[in-house]
């Protein structure tokens, strides 16, 4: 897996590769590994597809309830102590690495999440088997106050460099986009492995695609000539 998050000008983008594995079998090539957690929260997670899930959809479900109680939109921070907490007493058994994203009232907010319940907070921030092929597009291109169409152009990058040089990740980019008051889930966002098809009757190369170097024609026997070879 490859996942980031940036910060930019008008809060949070994050952006995930599609490839799920079991050993060297890709077992999902179109997975999605951004998850929803509040209407202004989104959450990356790489490692065990059952436990990002899990964890996820738990404190999802805790930050409903706890909208539902206070009436207010949720904060990051509430998500992040819910995970981190959670994770740390299992003592890394669940194992979730996760990006952390989202806008609230205190402003924008992007947090790595560890297995064993670490967390920091980062202006930028990878994770996963592709997180270092990640990590070198930002550390070499990242900037504070990118736009919008600067922040999405770098997390998609990022995200190629893990799909393209970490067997771990491949496929497709997703890409969700967090401001004050609107959330964009950019499914599929970018599709750089498209599947070829070799047509069913089979090779179809285009007149002139080999170039004819030399052509020998035998003409066929006649008849007599054969019979004439026959006789010799
Ligand atoms: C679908 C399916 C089966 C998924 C099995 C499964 O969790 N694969 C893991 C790798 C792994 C981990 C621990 C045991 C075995 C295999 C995986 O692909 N993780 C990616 C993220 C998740 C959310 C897709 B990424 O971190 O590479």
């Amino acid at each position: 897996t490859t996942i980031v998050g940036l910060v930019f000008q008008d809060g949070v983008i994050l952006g995930a590769d599609t490839r799920a594995t079991e050993g060297p079998i890709v077992a999902d090539k179109n997975c999605e590994k951004i998850h929803y957690m509040a209407p202004n929260i989104y959450c990356c997670g790489a490692g065990t597809a059952a436990d990002t899930e899990a964890v996820t959809d738990m404190v999802s479900s805790q930050l409903q309830l706890h909208r539902y109680a206070t009436g207010r939109e949720s904060r990051v921070v509430t998500a992040l102590t819910l995970l981190k907490s959670h994770l740390f007493s299992y003592q890394g058994h669940v194992s979730a690495a996760l990006v952390l994203g989202g806008v609230d009232i205190t402003g924008p907010h992007l947090h790595t999440v560890y297995p064993h319940g670490s967390t920091d907070t980062l202006p930028f921030a990878t994770m996963g088997s592709g997180s270092l092929a990640a990590m070198a597009v930002f550390e070499s291109k990242f900037r504070e106050g990118l736009t919008k169409e600067e922040g999405i152009k770098l997390v998609s990058e990022a995200i190629c460099s893990g799909i393209f040089n970490d067997l771990g990740s491949g496929s497709n980019v997703d890409v969700c986009v967090i401001t004050k008051g609107h959330t964009e889930y950019l499914r599929n966002h970018q599709l750089p492995n498209p599947r070829t098809y070799v047509s069913s009757r089979g090779y179809n190369f285009v007149k002139g695609h080999t170039e004819v170097l030399s052509t020998k024609i035998t003409p066929l026997k006649s008849k007599v000539e054969v019979a004439e070879v026959d006789a010799m």
